[in-house]
């Protein structure tokens, strides 16, 4: 059970005692959007990023999950990827392979990777066709309000600047409205080129989830969850809203430890 559970402006705050314990209850949340996904539309397209994240997944490998969950209908992507060689101890796509989609019965074809051969422009580019061509085919639904994907699930992982995805603090692709996946060459995170979901993509999910563990990020979860003021710096965790669909953190307690008001129960 959380902590502690509450809705603050339309974010549903899940915070754990534990990594531990958020490990059980992403892969439960994760299970069950799957599930709702592929009755409703047949198939489940995901959003993965990169970090801790991959590992925060891990229980998705055990059972029950390992077992239930009807990975032949998922297809996965990436929220944003580190423009290096697939086999590169950078790479998203190697980072998730390793720790997940090589555990699981995920169909190869529904691995929709970046083309690693090309630029950080061409790779964006590539990607945000590949997903037009799945939109047109109905793979990924789309969003009634503004015509972008409609992503069954978006994860992120959240930078103790606030990133999320590979949006940074004060970078320019924060205001990129028009395109739905674009690229940087200066990621302040190594290494420097990157694709990235941009923000309209975000927040037409049906679900986001933010991860976030540890208490590195706790002053950034603070001014991205809490009522801060005008005058504090946004962050880009702060700036994934309003939702189409729904937007949930799972937070340890280090993470949660300097929100406001969040008192947990014995
Ligand atoms: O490629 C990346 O670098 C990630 O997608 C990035 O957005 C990550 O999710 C955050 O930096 C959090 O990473 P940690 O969870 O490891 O702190």
């Amino acid at each position: 059970m959380a902590l502690y559970r509450d809705k603050k402006d339309g974010k549903d705050l899940r915070i754990y005692e534990n990594a531990d314990e958020l490990r059980g209850h992403l892969a439960e949340y994760i299970a069950e959007i799957s599930e709702a996904s592929i009755k409703e539309r047949g198939v489940f397209t995901v959003a993965l990023s990169g970090g801790s994240l991959i590992n925060l997944m891990g229980k998705l490998c055990e059972a029950p999950y390992n077992k239930t969950v009807d990975w032949v209908k998922w297809h996965i992507f990436w929220a944003d990827e580190r423009v290096v060689a697939k086999s590169h101890a950078d790479s998203n796509y190697k980072l998730a392979k390793d720790g997940l989609l090589s555990k699981v019965p995920i169909v190869h074809s529904h691995v929709h990777s970046i083309n690693d051969t090309v630029t950080a422009e061409q790779a964006a580019e590539d990607y945000e066709f590949l997903i037009r061509q799945l939109v047109k085919t109905r793979v990924i639904s789309v969003s009634e309000i503004n015509d972008c994907p409609k992503f069954d699930l978006v994860l992120l992982g959240m930078g103790p600047d606030g990133h999320v995805a590979s949006l940074f603090p004060n970078h320019p692709v924060l205001n990129e409205k028009s395109q739905w996946v674009t690229f940087i060459t200066d990621s302040p995170k190594s290494p420097p080129e990157r694709i990235t979901f941009t923000f309209p993509v975000i927040y037409s999910a049906s679900n986001v989830a933010i991860v976030v563990t540890g208490g590195s990020k706790a002053e950034a979860a603070h001014l991205a969850i809490d009522e801060v003021g005008p005058n504090c710096q946004e962050v880009p965790a702060r700036m994934v809203g309003p939702m189409e669909g729904s937007l949930v953190w799972f937070m340890d307690i280090a993470a949660a430890s300097k929100l406001e008001g969040v008192k947990f129960s014995e």
